[in-house]
């Protein structure tokens, strides 16, 4: 017999956006239950962002140690103990597993469940053998690699983000099929940590983004050495005695070993959601702009709503949910604002609308920049990869802004809040950015943005007209 359990709050995925929900409404006093099927913290912590930066770190010491000839260091070619450097990505995830761990959450009151959830009606579900029942749900249940129907991939071994952090011994040759985030990071990083890598993208890749902050990176991976095999589709998988074959639309890739990186899709199947009254298609679970589901005391957050997959955009949905649940607040997702970072070197960063969807959305932009070449401090440590980039409408009203160069996603802040705040690019001009800073690169381009008016002849009559009062 199923023991049953009620609660204000039941949340069904502890990844980042179940655990802020479920963190935040059980410290503003309410009775919450939060379900998780398999480790606590989800993709970003165990399978997503936090080992691949991990590894991208142990890989930028790398590329730094061979590229110290330059600054008069003498430079070597790292002797690499790879299964080290997974014990490295490994230690980080340890270090912030007690953030997201059961403990944690136990103590600030929230019922944690280690089960499967699976609803059995619009306001009850399974766990394991308790039977929940809630005023409201939240599911919040990520998403996992698409693996797409591409011919012998069933009999061929591959690696997902799911199982290559577990990967203790260097690949030969690894062949990465999908040119998205995932795919650019891993390439550079395995690269740099001494695989050969040959990166497969049937478009482009970092296609979200424009051309002119992509071929920055592009240029990069190049002079890195990974093969970068664009406009190429990859079409069938066999395992070879050596390894792994793939052939594409152009040709035949051999490799020892094989990471499938083409998208995700959303975690839907087991939650049984026809009981529950909430419509889902192959994008994920369909919310409104309150990000409540066709059932409305259900909510949907995260991945799993197909939207933008980020877990700063998981963590922000959790606090859209909690003020409309929590704080009766009718709070809107406006996740477009939400900014993105690829962590390759160097790091591409962009906020708001790209060049791009602004002139597809706006009659009349304007576009400034300013390269890494003119700031001293990017020229003291000879790294002058990139620009800042900023789009306005033609009153100057930031639209979105994009920076590709080193620590390209901390400079992006100013700019995020420029556009969640809806700021015109004068506040820009104004602001007294320290040097030397890259920040500087950030004011410049805003300074290039009054560069035509600034020197026009109509400026120059005006000072001229002053001068008379001298
Ligand atoms: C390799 C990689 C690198 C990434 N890097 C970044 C990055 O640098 N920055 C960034 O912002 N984003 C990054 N992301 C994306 C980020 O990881 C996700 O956007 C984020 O984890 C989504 O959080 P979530 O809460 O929606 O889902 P998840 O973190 O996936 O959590 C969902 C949880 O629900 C559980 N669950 C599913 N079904 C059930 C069920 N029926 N019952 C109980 N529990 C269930 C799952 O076990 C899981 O733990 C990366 C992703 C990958 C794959
Ligand atoms: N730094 C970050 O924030 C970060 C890092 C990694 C992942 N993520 C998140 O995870 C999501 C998933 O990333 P992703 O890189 O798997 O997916 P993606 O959808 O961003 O990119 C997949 C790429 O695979 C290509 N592709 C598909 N089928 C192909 C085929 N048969 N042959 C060749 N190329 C093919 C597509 O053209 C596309 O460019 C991202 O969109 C992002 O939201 C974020």
């Amino acid at each position: 017999m199923p023991q049953t359990l009620k609660a204000d709050l039941c949340v069904i995925g502890a990844g980042s956006g179940g655990l802020s929900i479920a963190a935040g409404a059980a410290q503003l006093g309410r009775k919450v239950i939060l379900i998780e099927k398999g480790e606590m913290g989800g993709d970003c912590l165990n399978t997503g962002c936090v080992p691949s930066k991990a590894l991208i770190a142990a890989a930028a010491r790398a590329h730094a140690m061979r590229n110290a000839g330059k600054y008069g260091l003498t430079a070597i070619d790292p002797d690499i103990d790879f299964a080290a450097v997974m014990d490295h990505v490994h230690a980080a995830i340890a270090a912030i597993e007690p953030n997201d761990s059961q403990e944690r959450f136990e103590k600030l009151g929230v019922k944690v469940l280690r089960e499967k959830a699976t609803f059995t009606g619009p306001r009850e579900l399974e766990a394991g053998e308790y039977n929940v029942k809630a005023k409201h749900f939240v599911i919040a249940t990520g998403s996992r690699p698409f693996i797409p129907p591409i011919e012998g991939f069933k009999e061929t071994p591959f690696f997902t983000n799911e199982t290559i952090f577990q990967n203790k011994a260097r690949p030969v040759h690894l062949i990465i099929i999908g040119g998205g985030p995932i795919g650019v990071e891993m390439a550079q990083a395995h690269r740099r940590l001494g695989s050969e890598t040959t990166l497969i993208e049937g478009g482009t890749i970092l296609n979200r983004e424009d051309s002119d902050l992509t071929s920055v990176v592009r240029e990069q991976l190049l002079s890195d050495g990974v093969q970068l095999l664009e406009h190429t589709k990859a079409a069938r998988a066999e395992k070879t005695e050596s390894g792994i074959r793939i052939t594409t639309d152009k040709g035949t890739v051999d490799g020892t070993h094989l990471l499938i990186a083409v998208g995700r899709k959303p975690v839907v199947e087991e939650l049984n959601l026809g009981p529950a009254g909430v419509d889902y298609d192959e994008r994920g679970v369909k919310t409104d702009a309150r990000l409540r589901t066709s059932n409305k005391r259900i909510y949907a957050v995260g991945d799993v709503t197909g939207g933008r997959q980020f877990t700063h955009v998981a963590g922000y949905h959790a606090s859209v949910v909690v003020r409309n649940i929590l704080f009766k607040m009718p709070s809107k997702n406006r996740e477009n604002f939400s900014p993105r970072v690829t962590y390759c070197d160097p790091e591409l960063a962009q906020v708001g609308l790209t060049e791009n969807e602004a002139r597809e959305k706006h009659k009349d932009i304007r576009i400034a920049t300013w390269p890494f070449t003119d700031n001293d401090r990017a020229i003291t440590e000879k790294d002058t990869r990139g620009h800042v980039k900023i789009i306005t409408n033609k009153k100057g009203l930031i639209l979105g802004a994009g920076i590709v160069g080193k620590e390209a996603g901390d400079l992006l802040a100013p700019w995020i809040m420029a556009v969640t705040e809806g700021l015109k690019i004068r506040a820009f001009t104004d602001m007294i950015a320290p040097y030397p800073t890259r920040s500087e690169a950030g004011k410049r381009a805003a300074g290039a943005w009054y560069t035509p008016t600034l020197f026009s002849n109509k400026t120059r009559s005006l000072v001229r007209l002053l001068s008379t009062f001298d």
